[in-house]
């Protein structure tokens, strides 16, 4: 797997608490002044920036190699209320990573001329490890099968074939309203479940006599996943108690499992017959055909620098800068 990219998006602060903060941006780096924590990623998004420039840094180039037939998966990752959702799906005013890909798949397939292309998109939840599907309310606690001609894929989870961008966002609206959300301390409408928006495209080159249909290219078909994860948080800091605390547990679990699986695969694990533990989380398992081989990885890192946030910021505690700053990175997450 190519190394994984990852860059850092910092919420902006209120006036009060920039005042406070301990924490400094400089370059790629973040740090406290006079102290020799330092964390260092590929790139930071400072508090001016905006999602397109995110987007276009890294997101782009793995929309458009998946219309290039190359699976594609990009995280949002980081605690509760650090911009997650903001990141991924953006609002009226300033839209998202998923609208912006997903307006972005459609005008690179249009510039394929010679190719003609099926596009569905699902969009599933996994909650307290269960896969429910957000496109059909209905359809909860899925099972993820295997096969040898579809590979892993998620039974009875709705697959629909789509033709422009606002009928995505459309389906992608009314998966939203299904999902489950909760009131955490640190967030109102904080989100308890992992998303997986996707985006399947097949293509082939266009038969030169559409009549007798005599082309000899093969189909590609790959997947591009727009994953937003639920916070990473602790329960004391969160008020967790009750199923907001067994939320936790899972969503802690599952993204350990995530962070040891981009380890391995980073380490060559795979590449050399070694075990790597897919099947720890439905997350995982879910992912691994967009997360091995020649598929490109991207992670958006969100994180608040405010005095406030300092326990979950500081080295011995804060997932997001100990797992994800590039000193442990070139060995993978955790
Ligand atoms: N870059 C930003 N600029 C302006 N507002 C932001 C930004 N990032 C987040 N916010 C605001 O902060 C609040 C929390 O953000 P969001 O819901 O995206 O967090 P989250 O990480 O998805 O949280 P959770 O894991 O609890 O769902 C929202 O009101 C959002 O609009």
């Amino acid at each position: 797997m190519e190394r994984i990219h990852v860059s850092v998006r910092s919420k902006p602060l209120s006036p009060e608490d920039a005042k406070s903060s301990p924490w400094r941006i400089s370059g790629n780096s973040i740090f406290i002044p006079n102290q020799p924590a330092k964390f260092e990623f590929d790139r930071i998004f400072g508090n001016e920036c905006h999602t397109l420039e995110i987007y276009e840094a890294r997101t782009k180039n793995i929309v458009s190699a998946a219309v290039q037939g190359f699976n594609g998966t990009v995280f949002a990752y980081g605690q509760t209320s650090s911009g997650k959702t903001h990141t991924m799906r953006g609002s009226i005013t300033e839209p998202g990573v998923i609208p912006m890909s997903v307006q972005d798949l459609f005008n690179f397939i249009e510039k394929e001329v010679d190719r003609e292309f099926l596009v569905r998109m699902s969009y599933m939840e996994i909650y307290n490890e269960e896969i429910n599907d957000l496109l059909v309310p209905e359809h909860r606690k899925l099972q993820i099968h295997e096969s040898i001609e579809r590979g892993i894929f998620v039974a009875g989870l709705r697959e629909e074939i789509v033709a422009s961008p606002d009928q995505v966002l459309e389906l992608m609206d009314f998966g939203e309203s299904h999902r489950h959300i909760g009131e955490t301390n640190m967030n109102l409408y904080s989100s308890r479940s992992h998303t997986i928006f996707r985006m399947i495209i097949e293509s082939r080159e266009k038969a030169e006599d559409t009549k007798t249909d005599n082309s000899c290219d093969a189909v590609r078909v790959s997947v591009l996943n727009l994953v937003d994860l639920a916070g990473s948080e602790r329960a004391a800091k969160t008020g967790a108690e009750g199923v907001r605390l067994k939320e936790g547990s899972h969503i802690n679990k599952s993204l350990m499992t995530l962070g040891t699986v981009i380890k391995k695969l980073s380490e060559g694990a795979e590449s050399q017959g070694g075990h790597v533990p897919y099947r720890d989380s439905k997350l995982t398992r879910i992912l691994q055909p967009a997360l091995g081989g020649n598929a490109n990885t991207a992670m958006i890192c969100n994180i608040t620098l405010a005095q406030v946030s300092r326990p979950e910021t500081t080295p011995s505690r804060n997932t997001v800068l100990r797992d994800t700053s590039d000193s442990k990175l070139t060995h993978g997450l955790a």
